[in-house]
């Protein structure tokens, strides 16, 4: 059903073919977690192809939206009637629609050219509570538009304004609303906006466990149950759903089964990106494709939780201890040693290369990631866990080509701009410091505190603190508070004398 073979003329033995098509007509969402980048993934995810008029531009995030530019009304004409007059469009789906102006010049196209649904999402607020459309916009939708539609989508509050303003808090209230039979005053004076089919979205209805939405098919009502999904990634939920029930009416599925496959869809997507992690802010988009998630796309993530204590080997205190490195390793591990990093100056290659294999069947065996310093070859040889790399050593761009996706890189950092390049260059974690004194490495410039403090607000890469850290420091260290310093280093020598 999702695509359609046509002879081609003049092309013995082939044919033409097209691809459903839904036309969104919304604002652009700077994050792509809403708006027009949404409506674009959701009908991509349906297997359907999505032509685009941007009615505004926001500047937008997870925290929530900065900044609202309108389309001037004449270039929102023009883009439709770019699409519209070429392009064979099926169902066009409305979003953000930002004046007046544009719902009269969006009503004018689609009588102009016909298609055979029209899906109106009446976004009026964003997620984030920021206003989306003017008032004079209310009556444009009612008066104008929602007699065109074949269903509106809105939520709570959207459903509340088109009804001027009455409160809905139950699944009650929606039926008692929807139903022209039970509440003909209401019904009259909402004839614009019932004219087809509503879908009642129930997101935010209190005290409710499930998300439950309400579909009125202007005859019967349809309770919709879903699970309520425990995740900060629902921005952009409202404009997948509508872009979805536009790709399966394009389809050619019936208003019910377009409803019902759509729920299902972001479900499934909310499910998958559950513990999704882009922005900083409350509100988090999700991942549309997420059925398209079997190719490799991802570098496995570190996980910084292995940086909490840190072991660096030390040949003068090996020296020191009658020890080789592989027993001062192992007993790292014995008192608690989380990574390990084989930090050799003097050792020959053969001798290191020896010592590694050694290191790592230990390590390997206490699930230790075990890192080389400066020695990508050794690191490369040994299919050790990775390297930990210093801003003379090999850039660790180059070192990533080499290395691949999967091994750990750690760059040594002491300024906000070292920091913000480890991040782009693809590191893992970030070692800062000297933090306070230190007698392992000569000349090395103290960062402090301050230094510390700096490195790790320049950047969203896990840091370690190395350098000096002792049982009389390590308080100061902690109590500075930072969110992703997530572990202390520490020479070999120290960590098996109990800190
Ligand atoms: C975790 C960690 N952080 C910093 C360093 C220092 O590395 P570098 O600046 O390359 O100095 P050398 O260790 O090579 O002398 C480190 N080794 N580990
Ligand atoms: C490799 C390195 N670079 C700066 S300090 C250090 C080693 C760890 O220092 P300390 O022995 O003072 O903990
Ligand atoms: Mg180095």
């Amino acid at each position: 059903m999702a695509e359609v073979r046509t002879a081609a003329a003049g092309t013995p033995g082939r044919g033409y073919w097209r691809l459903p098509h839904v036309l969104t007509v919304a604002g652009s969402d700077s994050g792509a977690g809403a708006g027009i980048q949404a409506d674009i993934k959701a009908c991509g995810a349906a297997g359907v192809y999505c032509s685009s008029v941007i009615t505004a531009l926001t500047a937008q995030n997870t925290i929530g939206v900065q900044r609202v530019c309108s389309i001037d009304e004449n270039m929102v004409a023009e883009q439709l009637r770019s699409v519209l007059s070429d392009m064979q469009v099926d169902v066009v789906k409305t979003g953000m629609l930002p004046s007046a102006g544009v719902i009269k010049v969006l009503c004018q196209n689609i009588k102009e050219f016909p298609v055979r649904a029209v899906v109106v999402d009446p976004v009026m607020v964003s997620t984030s509570g920021d206003l989306l459309s003017g008032p004079t916009t209310l009556t444009g939708l009612q008066q104008e538009l929602l007699p065109l539609a074949d269903i509106v989508t809105p939520n709570l509050k959207e459903a509340s304004a088109l009804l001027g303003g009455i409160s809905l808090n139950t699944i009650d209230d929606i039926v008692l609303l929807l139903n022209p039979y039970m509440n003909m005053e209401l019904a009259l004076a909402n004839m614009y906006t019932w004219y087809r089919n509503v879908l009642v979205k129930g997101g935010d209805l209190p005290n409710s466990l499930d998300a439950i939405d309400i579909f009125y098919d202007g005859e019967n009502f349809h309770e919709l149950y879903g699970p309520r999904r425990m995740t900060r990634n629902t921005h952009g939920t409202g404009c997948t759903l509508a872009s979805y029930i536009a790709a399966e009416l394009a389809k050619g599925f019936s208003m019910l089964q377009a409803v019902q496959e759509a729920k299902t869809f972001v479900d499934s997507a909310l499910l998958h990106s559950q513990d999704l992690m882009i922005g900083k802010g409350p509100q988090g988009p999700f991942h549309h494709l997420f059925r398209q998630q079997s190719i490799p796309s991802q570098k496995p993530r570190f996980d910084a939780k292995h940086l909490l204590l840190y072991a660096v080997t030390d040949s003068a205190m090996n020296r020191k201890w009658g020890r080789s490195i592989s027993e001062a390793v192992e007993a790292s591990i014995e008192g608690g040693a989380t990574i390990v990093q084989l930090r050799e100056k003097e050792a020959e290659a053969g001798e290191f290369v020896e010592a590694t294999m050694e290191c790592l069947d230990i390590c390997r065996t206490s699930g230790v990631p075990l890192l080389i310093n400066d020695r990508i070859d050794i690191a490369l040889a040994c299919d050790a866990d990775g390297v930990h790399l210093g801003q003379t050593d090999m850039p660790a761009g180059l070192a990533r080509k080499i290395l691949g996706p999967s091994k750990i890189i750690g760059v040594s950092c002491k300024t906000a701009e070292q920091a913000q390049k480890a991040w782009a260059d693809g590191a893992d974690y970030i070692g800062c410091g000297g933090v306070f004194p230190t007698t392992t490495k000569q000349d090395n410039l103290t960062v402090g505190l301050e230094g510390l403090r700096t490195v790790c607000l320049a950047s969203q890469l896990p840091v370690v603190a190395i350098g000096g850290i002792n049982s009389g420091n390590v308080q100061s260290v902690m109590q500075l508070g930072l969110a992703n310093l997530k572990g202390l280093l520490l020479c070999l020598g120290f960590l098996t004398r109990s800190v």
